[in-house]
């Protein structure tokens, strides 16, 4: 082991000695354990059972996207600090023996480096909407996805609940302003309700995205003033500062106008999601519950594995 390197501490050092997670070297890129995505299916199998009887059309992306409907979705205005593009090697045999010298005196091999046409998806909707679009204007009764991908986001951290990449569930609501509205009312009700039948502590409040920049301090404003975002708050790092475990996001138009997206009478269409980071639960589950989840209280036990 690495004298000098600093080991993990806290919680993160408790969850890589109790196995849960496996340390890569990396902050927020980790193995799981299969008791650690057993609590992860149980969680799956909740929001289904809380959600799966509004009929959403179940869809699953790989975690990358097309780098063309990455680039035309906006992200880079917003987020370029998170984002992560996948390059690969196009060169002949001398880059490639340039390139493995470069490794060998352990020096950027990376300049050759071509960008590919996929990038590693943000957030779980980010490849739908271009399919959306595609299929031309929405039903009257609009539409209703159910996603779940692995997400990247360049944020390492020594916070285990902040990793590089996790999975979010989502249920993406289309339509007129009032049908996707009255979905994230639902959802902000049944997202506590399920959570509290969890025996976690949670609360909810106004939120904002970390949009790049000046004028992203201004679109964060905007944001909490016009209560677009809540989040459910958990504590699992620490106290003071709750973890976001689930994100209620109303876009306005914002995407049905990035994608021309259509309501039945020929509107710009509105969307609204709600998103359950799925490593955050599972880790406040452990947090409050402990290791060993045979005497994890028989609620809650009930509840996931009914
Ligand atoms: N870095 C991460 N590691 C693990 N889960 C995450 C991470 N970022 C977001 N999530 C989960 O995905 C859900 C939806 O993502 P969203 O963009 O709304 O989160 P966020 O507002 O960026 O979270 P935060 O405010 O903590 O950065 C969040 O509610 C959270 O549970
Ligand atoms: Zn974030």
């Amino acid at each position: 082991m690495c004298q000098n390197c600093p080991q993990p501490q806290g919680f993160l050092a408790e969850l890589i000695d109790s196995g849960l997670l496996i340390d890569t070297g990396v902050d927020g890129l980790y193995g799981r354990s299969g008791l650690f995505e057993e609590v992860i299916a149980r969680f799956d199998d909740l929001i289904t059972r809380h959600g799966g009887q509004d009929g959403a059309e179940i869809v699953r992306f790989p975690p990358a996207m097309s780098r063309k409907h990455f680039e035309k979705s906006g992200y880079l205005k917003s987020f370029p600090q998170l984002a992560g593009t996948v390059h690969s090697f196009a060169g002949d045999e001398r880059a490639h023996a340039q390139l493995l010298h470069n490794v060998a005196d352990g020096v950027d091999w990376t300049d050759g480096q071509i960008s590919t046409e996929v990038v590693l998806t943000p957030a779980a909707c980010y490849p739908l909407y271009p399919v959306v679009a595609k299929r031309g204007p929405l039903k009257t009764e609009g539409a209703l996805f159910d996603l779940q991908s692995y997400c990247f986001r360049h944020e390492p951290s020594k916070d285990p609940a902040r990793m590089q990449l996790f999975r979010m569930r989502e249920y993406v609501r289309f339509g007129t302003p009032e049908q996707v509205t009255e979905f994230r009312a639902t959802w902000l009700d049944r997202g506590q309700a399920m959570m509290a039948s969890l025996g976690v502590p949670l609360n909810l409040d106004v939120a904002n995205d970390p949009f790049f920049g000046r004028a992203g301090r201004m679109l964060a404003n905007n944001q909490r003033d016009q209560r677009l975002k809540f989040e459910l708050l958990i504590p699992i790092e620490s106290e003071e500062k709750p973890t976001a475990c689930l994100s209620f996001n109303y876009h306005q138009d914002h995407f049905g106008t990035t994608w021309g997206i259509e309501t039945a009478a020929g509107e710009t269409a509105h969307t609204a999601c709600v998103g359950f980071g799925m490593e955050r639960v599972a880790l406040a589950l452990f947090k409050h519950h402990g290791y060993d989840v045979e005497r994890w209280p028989a609620s809650v036990r009930n509840v996931l594995w009914p």
